[in-house]
């Protein structure tokens, strides 16, 4: 702990307490987890090195960040990337108050679906590496500073898939869980789809999709598939998004691949990655970005900048839109246009708007 000096404590989970730090020798802010090792089992000891074996393997700007491990006076010490603005579950529970008092409504949709687009793009990145999160929640969602990055975090539940098609073990959080999890079945990626499905119909109506007096209540309308219904201010295709990732059956659910190229994921899709193509992966040894970043942030894309970027992540049919993106670029978001029957895979004119990714913490 010789290298970092505590700022101030900023959340406690199930394993341990989480401290904002300073990096003493550069004054860089991090988060050091403790976890106190003293009277934990060897299987909870496994659990943890697996956390950190994860967190090791995972290298996005969607996903924070591990830079350090190490023990101290029986604790094990995670040192992760910060990140500013808090958890979704705040953002989302700062919004239902305003909405509360009549002064605001929902989130706009185009900033629900930028949200959603981003989780889906940080979970292609998981399940690529055959990793399924298992434990997606607002809770588990983290922001920069100006909430316009989201980060996936919390890999203490993780499991690495390996070879098997499908993970047996239950773990998760009520709410979020999938009905094959409720049920004890075997699951795989799939779960996460639905957990993504419960993030999504919460950004839109500020509640939980399953909720229950207690936990066989919520499992019950997990696995009925009771979903609530759903507001008048959400449009079909959205609603129809929603419905299609709370398949009960995770087969019938799609995957990342699928909606990576969805009409009405793809335009965002596009935009973040023109952003975050100008944004450094974290390194480990460092998890802040260069000087000159902010300045590159703040120019326009151009259609160069468009095709220079690796889209490693996109399937080959979602490159093929992007490099067919006229070179007169007008538009970043569809949210009119969706409403109005545009689509994107016929739309000649896309506009990337100057980035809002001008911060990256
Ligand atoms: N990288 C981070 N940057 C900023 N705040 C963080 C970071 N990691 C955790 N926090 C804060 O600390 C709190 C506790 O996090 P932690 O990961 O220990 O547990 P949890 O996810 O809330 O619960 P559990 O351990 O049961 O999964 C979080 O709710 C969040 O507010």
């Amino acid at each position: 702990m010789d290298k970092y000096e505590k700022v101030r404590c900023v959340g406690r989970g199930a394993f341990g307490v989480c401290w904002l730090c300073r990096d003493k020798n550069d004054a860089s802010k991090v988060i050091v987890k403790l976890i106190n090792t003293h009277e934990m089992s060897e299987k909870d000891d496994k659990y943890i090195q697996s956390e950190v074996n994860l967190l090791k393997k995972v290298q996005h700007p969607l996903i924070i960040g591990y830079i350090d491990y190490f023990t101290i006076e029986n604790q094990l010490a995670i040192v992760m990337q910060y990140a500013e603005g808090g958890t979704l579950e705040r953002l989302i529970n700062e919004q239902r108050v305003i909405k509360d008092n009549n002064m605001k409504e929902h989130f706009p949709e185009k900033t629900v679906l930028e949200y959603f687009t981003q989780i889906l793009i940080a979970l292609d990145h998981m399940h690529s590496k055959h990793i399924v999160h298992r434990d997606l929640k607002p809770q588990n969602i983290l922001m920069n500073r100006r909430k316009t990055i989201l980060k996936l975090s919390d890999f203490g539940i993780s499991k690495e898939l390996g070879t098997k098609s499908a993970a047996s073990t239950v773990i998760g959080t009520p709410n979020y869980l999938s009905p094959e999890i409720c049920e004890s079945r075997p699951y795989n990626q799939k779960c996460d789809m639905w957990s993504l499905g419960c993030v999504l119909f919460e950004l839109l109506h500020l509640e939980r999709a399953f909720e229950g007096e207690n936990l066989p209540a919520i499992v019950m309308k997990i696995t009925q598939g009771k979903l609530k219904p759903m507001g008048e201010h959400v449009s079909n295709e959205v609603k129809s998004l929603v419905n299609t990732l709370l398949k009960t059956n995770e087969k019938s659910r799609p995957d990342v691949s699928d909606l990576l190229v969805d009409p009405i994921v793809l335009p965002y899709l596009i935009s973040i990655h023109c952003d975050l193509g100008r944004l450094e992966a974290p390194t480990t040894d460092k998890r802040k970005p260069s000087a000159s970043l902010s300045s590159r942030l703040r120019t326009y894309p151009t259609q160069s900048t468009l095709r220079a970027h690796s889209y490693s992540s996109i399937t080959p049919s979602a490159t093929q839109h992007l490099t067919t993106t006229p070179s007169s670029i007008e538009s970043g978001f569809f949210s009119p246009g969706r409403s109005t029957g545009l689509n994107p895979r016929t739309q000649s004119r896309i506009q990337v708007p100057q980035t809002k990714y001008d911060q990256y913490h």
